[in-house]
């Protein structure tokens, strides 16, 4: 496999979930790829399918949940989609590792951080069992824990929350995958925090070439941190475009609507108005354009139609699924505030 082959390729990813009501569908047709030491970061409001993508990149999907025909999702040199659970365990760690929600209900409370720290360790061939501890001391340092050997002795609530998601960042790492995966990895810390978990995650990702899908429902939070950003909707991708272009002016009326939303982030001003009416019900989801409802510019083509992607580069690395986008450039008033929160 060559040094350029994307190491996560996703192809028409459809999820599918039974329910009591029906079955539904949470991830509608995402392709993507993420290249050797790129960030992509994926936004989306809640209830856009952020979770449900991710977990169905990694095979762990929910109950109920299956892959719709023809997806592909390719991790290193893995099909995902074909593999056994088995096969999945032995995949999760060392091709892919996840940073998860929340530190206070990852970590098993009764066990030492040392303990819950050595269980990923020792699935490496290449330590000897006299070396996994200072492996573990050396895993702590690197997420910069300071005191490391004290640290290895004591249980998660004996932490703070940042300190504790600094530790499942170590296990994450642990067998050094190549593909890391951040679902909301700073929700449930405070803002200085988050600051240091962010660069901590990027400080890793230059260093050691990781790629890194970095997924929340903050653009601010992705926007400085990603070369590229995709923008879900009502589990599509409608938008997926460098972080320059982001700023400069997107071309989807949605992810502009996002970033204006943004402005939350700084004194409220009343040239950025946030989006108007809520996501559909993907029990219910319209024929067209799932933003179509909300969308200030959207017609009757957008009723009746989903617009397809519109690839901007070779292999769509970036474009966008509007039938009526804005032109390239074309500057919003957010993109100031947006800078100087990232
Ligand atoms: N196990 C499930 N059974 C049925 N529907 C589900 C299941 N899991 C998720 N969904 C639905 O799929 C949609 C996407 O959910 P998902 O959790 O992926 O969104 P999200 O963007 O990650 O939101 P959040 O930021 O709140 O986590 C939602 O409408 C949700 O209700």
């Amino acid at each position: 496999m060559s040094q350029d082959t994307p190491r996560i390729e996703v192809r028409n990813l459809v999820t599918l979930i039974d329910t009591p009501r029906g079955v539904v569908e949470p991830v509608s047709g995402i392709t993507l790829s993420v290249a050797p030491g790129e960030t992509l970061g994926i936004v989306g409001e809640t209830g856009s399918g952020k979770s449900v993508f991710v977990r169905s990149l990694m095979g762990l999907m929910p109950p109920g949940a299956r892959y719709g025909q023809g997806s592909q999702v390719r991790i290193g040199p893995h099909e995902m989609t074909r593999l056994s659970p088995g096969q999945l365990r032995n995949i999760w760690g060392r091709e892919i590792g996840l940073i998860p929600q929340d530190p206070a209900t990852s970590l098993n409370p009764v066990r030492r951080i040392g303990a819950q720290l050595m269980d990923c360790i020792l699935r490496d061939p290449n330590i000897a069992p006299s070396q996994r501890r200072a492996r573990a001391v050396e895993l702590l340092s690197l997420v910069g824990i300071s005191d490391p050997e004290r640290r290895l002795e004591v249980y998660p609530h004996q932490m703070s929350g940042g300190m504790r998601q600094r530790v499942l960042i170590a296990i994450a790492i642990a067998l050094s995958p190549g593909v890391l995966i951040a679902d909301e990895p700073t929700t449930a810390l405070d803002v200085t925090i988050q600051r240091q978990v962010l660069d901590l995650i990027q400080r890793l990702q230059e260093e050691v070439q990781t790629s890194v899908l970095l997924v929340s429902h903050d653009l601010a939070v992705v926007a400085g941190r990603s070369h590229r950003v995709g923008v879900m909707y009502s589990g599509r991708l409608v938008e997926l475009l460098d972080t320059a272009s982001l700023l400069a002016g997107p071309r989807h009326p949605y992810t502009r609507g996002l970033l204006n939303s943004q402005a939350h982030h700084a004194p409220a001003r009343e040239d950025l108005p946030t989006i108007p009416g809520e996501p559909p019900d993907i029990r219910n989801r319209p024929p067209g354009c799932p933003f179509a409802p909300r969308c200030p510019r959207a017609s009757a083509l957008c009723q009746a139609r989903m617009p397809e992607f519109t690839p901007l580069s070779p292999q769509g690395a970036t474009g966008f699924a509007c039938h009526h986008p804005f032109e390239a450039g074309a500057q919003t008033s957010a993109a100031p505030v947006l800078r100087s929160v990232s």
